[in-house]
């Protein structure tokens, strides 16, 4: 619920809570839930008559709000081991019901059911059937169990031969409680968290060799949503996707990644390595009204690839070669060079 009140002849606002406190930039705290969040910096630039932008939003996530989010993944992990063993070992699914039970009663931010099943639809759409997938934005393992379930039906396999999900976790909290969940649903060499900002783990699992140019099926993108645009085109860079990969983003429509959004809709980078065709596809309700933009997830499937990957590879693994304090004038001319040469 947001609320206009007046402080010394000045409005703000206040709202809500789900989870967490946020501090707004005009130095007053107010807690802050996903839905609202947007309505408050909006709200905010009006009375400052400042532009903000999503990262900011996104910027504004706290300590305290990390601290409630790693708090519910606690409380969710003390809950799911109070059951007998036997209740959950070894049935993915039971665990992702289990999970996404106790996030409903506790409004936790885990990917609900009803997306789970609109993206298997589109999943099992893609031929030959997907066997690696990349997660942005962990938490607490739901949807990354989900997806190491639908690989490994959809590959008709109980074991863990060539089929992986790689899922990405900023907080190490959040990580150790999924890492706990996904050994209980029996995924563990299926799907694999690494700790730390998303961005570098996909350059080591790159430098790795794990993953590899062409080698990603899918992309599910649900972390912050600044993160949605650099982390895909960190994609582009290192090449991994193939024609018909599809790449699935959440909250795109609400809170929102407007600048994700406008980049996919107009096909991809300018002379870019990849084409895009994206649609937005509304899921059933179990999470706000039906038409509520919650409802939406976006698709993206590769309708496109360019012919200079290894072009892009070499400029890429010079790029980052460079040294932190190379001239920045230097670097600059890099980047311009790696975009016209795309
Ligand atoms: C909406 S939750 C993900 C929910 C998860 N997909 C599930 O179904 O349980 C977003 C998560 O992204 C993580 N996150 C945010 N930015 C990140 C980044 N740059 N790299 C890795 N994780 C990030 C947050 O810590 C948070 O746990």
């Amino acid at each position: 619920m947001l609320v206009s009140i007046a402080i010394n002849g000045v409005s703000r606002f206040m709202c809500s809570t789900r989870h967490g406190v946020w501090t707004s930039p005009i130095g007053f705290a107010c807690s802050v839930r996903d839905s609202t969040r947007c309505f408050v910096i909006a709200a905010i630039a009006r009375v400052r008559k400042t532009q903000y932008t999503l990262g900011d939003v996104r910027g504004g996530v706290c300590q305290c709000e990390n601290q409630t989010i790693e708090a519910k993944a606690r409380a969710l992990h003390e809950h799911i081991f109070s059951k007998p063993e036997d209740t959950y070992a070894g049935k993915p699914w039971d665990v992702v019901k289990a999970i996404n039970d106790f996030a409903d009663e506790s409004r936790m931010m885990t990917f609900k059911n009803a997306k789970i099943e609109a993206s298997r639809q589109q999943i099992a759409k893609i031929q030959p059937a997907p066997k690696t997938f990349i997660e942005f934005g962990g938490y607490v393992g739901a949807s990354a169990i989900a997806w190491g379930a639908i690989l490994r039906e959809l590959n008709n396999t109980d074991s863990a031969v060539d089929v992986n999900v790689y899922t990405f976790e900023l907080s190490p909290v959040n990580a150790g409680v999924a890492r706990d969940l996904i050994r209980l649903a029996g995924l563990e060499n299926t799907v694999h968290i690494f700790e730390g900002p998303a961005a570098d783990s996909l350059k080591r699992l790159f430098e790795e060799g794990k993953l590899k140019e062409a080698g990603v099926d899918v992309a599910f993108f649900d972390h912050w949503e600044q993160f949605y645009l650099p982390d895909l085109q960190l994609c582009e860079d290192l090449g991994l996707f193939r024609m018909g990969s599809k790449v699935i983003a959440d909250n795109t429509d609400f809170p929102g990644a407007p600048a994700y959004l406008e980049y996919v809709k107009s096909g991809g980078r300018q002379g870019g390595s990849y084409r895009y065709e994206t649609e937005s596809i509304e899921t059933a309700s179990n999470r706000g009204p039906v038409g509520s933009p919650y409802l939406y997830l976006n698709i993206c499937v590769v309708v496109g690839t360019d012919c200079f990957s290894e072009h892009r590879r070499v400029l890429y693994l010079i790029w980052h070669s460079l040294p932190p304090m190379f001239p920045s004038a230097v670097k600059a001319h890099c980047r311009h060079v790696k975009q016209v040469t795309h």
